[in-house]
C-alpha cells in the first residue's frame, strides 16, 4: 500500500506562529484531515527595538519569530514530520523584512537536527506600522493598481526608510515578506519569490498585468532590485537544503500565501461560503465570480477591497485593523490598571473572567466603536464609547467590545452586499474568534445567515492543504 501523502503548513501571524499536519483522506469529502498541530505566541514585537524614534513605528523581532517557529516543528510528532511531501507557508500580509543574499540565516545544531537562525536580517516592519502618515502617503506616486497603498503596505515602508533613513536600506539587497523570507532560507534561494498574494499587499503591483509598478517606482528612485520575483502562490519555490525537524531534505516548499487567503482557502468549501477570519486583526470575505476583475484604479476610500485569491479569481475583503488586538489591548490595560494598584493578575485569567463576565451580561445598551488603530479607508476616525449609563460593569463593556468588532466590520461590508454577490452561510475562523463564546454570540446574532465555525490554526492548515492538493494532482498527472 502506498504510503500517504503529508503535508506541513506554517502560518507566521502577527502574534504565534501556528504549523498543521495534514494527511490526505480520499474518502473523505473535504478530502484530508489535520493529523497534529501546534502554535506558539511568538512575542517578537516586545523584543524589537527600532533604530528609528518614531512613536508610530511596529516592528518585530524576526529571531523570535524563528524561535517560535521552531518550537512549533519541534512539538509536532517526529513519525510525521518524516513523512512530510511538501511544505506551504502563509503568514501577515503587508509587512516587510530585508536580508542580505546568502547570509539571511545560518543553519545550526539545535538538538534533534539543524534549525534557522536569522543572521543579516532587519526586523519585520508589520502592517500595523504606522510610520507613514497621511501626507507622507499623498506625497508618493499614484500607483498603477485597483488597490490603494496604505501605512504598513511594504512599498509605503520602503519610500518612508529611502526618504528618512536611506542608510538602513543600504546593508541589505533582498526584501521580502516574513514569509518570503522563510521559503527563501528554507530552500536557499538566491534570489526571493512572492506570490500575488502577497505582492498585492505591499502595494504597487497590477494584479491584471501580474507585474510591479517598475517604472512609476524607478522613476521616484524606489530601489526596485529589492522587488521580489512573482510566481504563483502554492507553485514549488524551491526544496529544503537541509534535513528540518525530520522533514527530508530536498521536500517541495510552496511559495508563500497570504493569511488573508490561506484562511479562507481551509474552510471556504462553497463559493456561496463567505469567511468571516478574527485573529489580530478581521476579515469578512466572499469569492468574486470568475472573469471578475476589479477597476483600475484604487479607490482610497472604499472600505472594500479585492485581494487577488487563486487561478486569477479574487475575494471581495472588508479587512478591518481592529479585531482581536483590539481585545488583547483591552486585557493589557487591564492587567496595568491593576498592577498600578498594586496587584497582580495573569492576562489569560483576565480573557476568562472577561468573557465570563460577558457571557452573563447578554445586552448592553453602552456601544463601542473599537477603531482604535483607524482602518486603512478611515485612518484617523479612532475608536469611541457612547450611550454610557451608571452600569458599567465589566460585562457590560466587554460585550459592548465584542459586539462592536464585530459591527464594525459590517459597517465596511455589509450583509446585503454580501447577499448581493449571493453568500448563503458565513464560517467562522481564527483563534480569536474560537476562544471566546461572546465573539461566536456577536457573530451569530449580527448575520441572518447560518453561521459555523472552524478550527484555530485556519491559515496553517490552508497552507498544507495548498501543497496536498498540488502534491496529489502531480501524482495523479
Ligand atoms: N486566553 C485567551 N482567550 C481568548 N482570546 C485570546 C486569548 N489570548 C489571546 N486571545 C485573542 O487571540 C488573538 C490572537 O490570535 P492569533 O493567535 O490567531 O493571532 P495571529 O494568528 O498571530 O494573528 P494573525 O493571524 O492576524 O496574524 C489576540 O489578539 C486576542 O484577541
Ligand atoms: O491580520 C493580518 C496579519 O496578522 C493581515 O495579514 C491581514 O490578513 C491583512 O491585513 C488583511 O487581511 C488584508 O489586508
Amino acid at each position: 500500500m502506498a504510503a500517504r501523502r503529508i503535508t506541513l503548513g506554517i502560518d507566521l501571524g502577527t502574534t504565534s506562529v501556528k504549523a498543521a499536519l495534514l494527511g490526505a483522506v480520499p474518502d473523505d469529502p473535504s478530502g484530508f484531515e489535520v493529523l497534529a498541530s501546534c502554535a506558539r505566541a511568538a512575542r517578537a514585537e516586545a523584543a524589537a527595538e527600532s533604530v528609528v524614534a518614531e512613536p508610530q513605528v511596529r516592528e518585530q523581532d524576526v529571531s523570535r519569530i524563528l524561535q517560535a517557529l521552531n518550537e512549533c516543528l519541534a512539538a509536532l510528532p517526529r513519525q510525521l514530520l518524516r513523512r512530510v511531501v511538501g511544505i506551504g507557508v502563509s503568514g501577515q500580509m503587508h509587512g516587510v523584512v530585508f536580508w542580505k543574499t546568502g547570509q539571511g540565516c545560518e543553519w545550526t545544531e539545535g538538538g534533534i537536527s539543524p534549525v534557522l537562525v536569522p543572521r543579516a536580517v532587519s526586523h519585520l516592519v508589520t502592517w500595523q506600522d504606522g510610520r507613514c502618515s497621511s501626507e507622507f502617503l499623498a506625497s508618493l506616486p499614484q500607483p498603477k493598481s485597483h488597490l490603494s497603498v496604505a501605512t504598513g503596505f511594504g512599498c509605503a515602508t520602503i519610500f518612508w526608510l529611502l526618504k528618512n533613513c536611506p542608510e538602513f536600506l543600504k546593508p541589505y539587497d533582498a526584501a521580502g515578506t516574513i514569509h518570503d523570507y522563510v521559503v527563501a532560507m528554507l530552500c536557499g534561494l538566491p534570489r526571493p519569490l512572492m506570490s500575488d498574494q502577497n505582492a498585492a499587499s505591499w502595494g504597487y503591483f497590477n494584479t491584471q498585468s501580474q507585474s510591479w509598478n517598475v517604472e512609476i517606482l524607478r522613476s521616484s528612485g524606489f530601489p526596485v532590485h529589492l522587488l521580489p520575483d512573482i510566481a504563483e502562490p502554492g507553485s514549488v519555490a524551491g526544496r529544503t537544503s537541509h534535513v528540518w525537524f525530520e522533514i527530508p531534505k530536498g521536500t517541495q516548499v510552496g511559495v508563500a500565501l497570504g493569511d488573508l487567503q490561506a484562511s479562507v482557502y481551509s474552510c471556504m468549501t462553497l463559493g456561496t461560503d463567505a469567511v468571516l477570519n478574527i485573529s489580530t486583526s478581521v476579515q469578512l470575505a466572499a469569492s468574486m465570480p470568475s472573469g471578475f476583475q476589479p477597476a483600475e484604479t484604487p479607490d482610497p476610500a472604499a472600505p472594500v477591497a479585492y485581494f487577488p485569491y487563486f487561478d486569477g479569481t479574487y475575494l471581495g475583503v472588508a479587512a478591518s485593523l481592529n479585531g482581536g488586538n483590539v481585545l488583547a489591548m483591552f486585557v493589557h490595560m487591564l492587567v496595568q490598571w491593576t498592577a498600578d494598584l498594586g496587584l497582580e493578575v495573569e492576562e489569560s485569567m483576565v480573557y476568562s473572567r472577561i468573557i465570563q463576565a460577558a457571557v452573563q451580561q447578554t445586552d448592553t445598551h453602552l456601544t463601542i466603536t473599537p477603531t482604535v488603530l483607524g482602518e486603512r479607508h478611515l485612518p484617523d476616525q479612532l475608536a469611541s464609547v457612547t450611550r454610557i449609563s451608571p452600569d458599567l460593569s465589566l460585562g457590560h463593556v466587554a460585550r459592548a467590545l465584542c459586539r462592536g468588532i464585530v459591527q464594525n466590520l459590517l459597517s465596511m461590508l455589509p450583509v446585503r452586499q454580501l447577499q448581493e454577490w449571493g453568500v448563503q452561510r458565513v464560517v467562522g475562523s481564527g483563534s480569536a474568534l474560537s476562544r471566546n463564546e461572546v465573539l461566536k454570540q456577536e457573530v451569530q446574532r449580527a448575520f441572518p445567515l447560518p453561521v459555523s465555525f472552524g478550527h484555530d490554526v485556519d491559515a496553517a492548515v490552508g497552507a498544507a492543504l495548498v501543497m496536498l492538493r498540488r502534491n496529489l494532482s502531480q501524482k495523479e498527472s
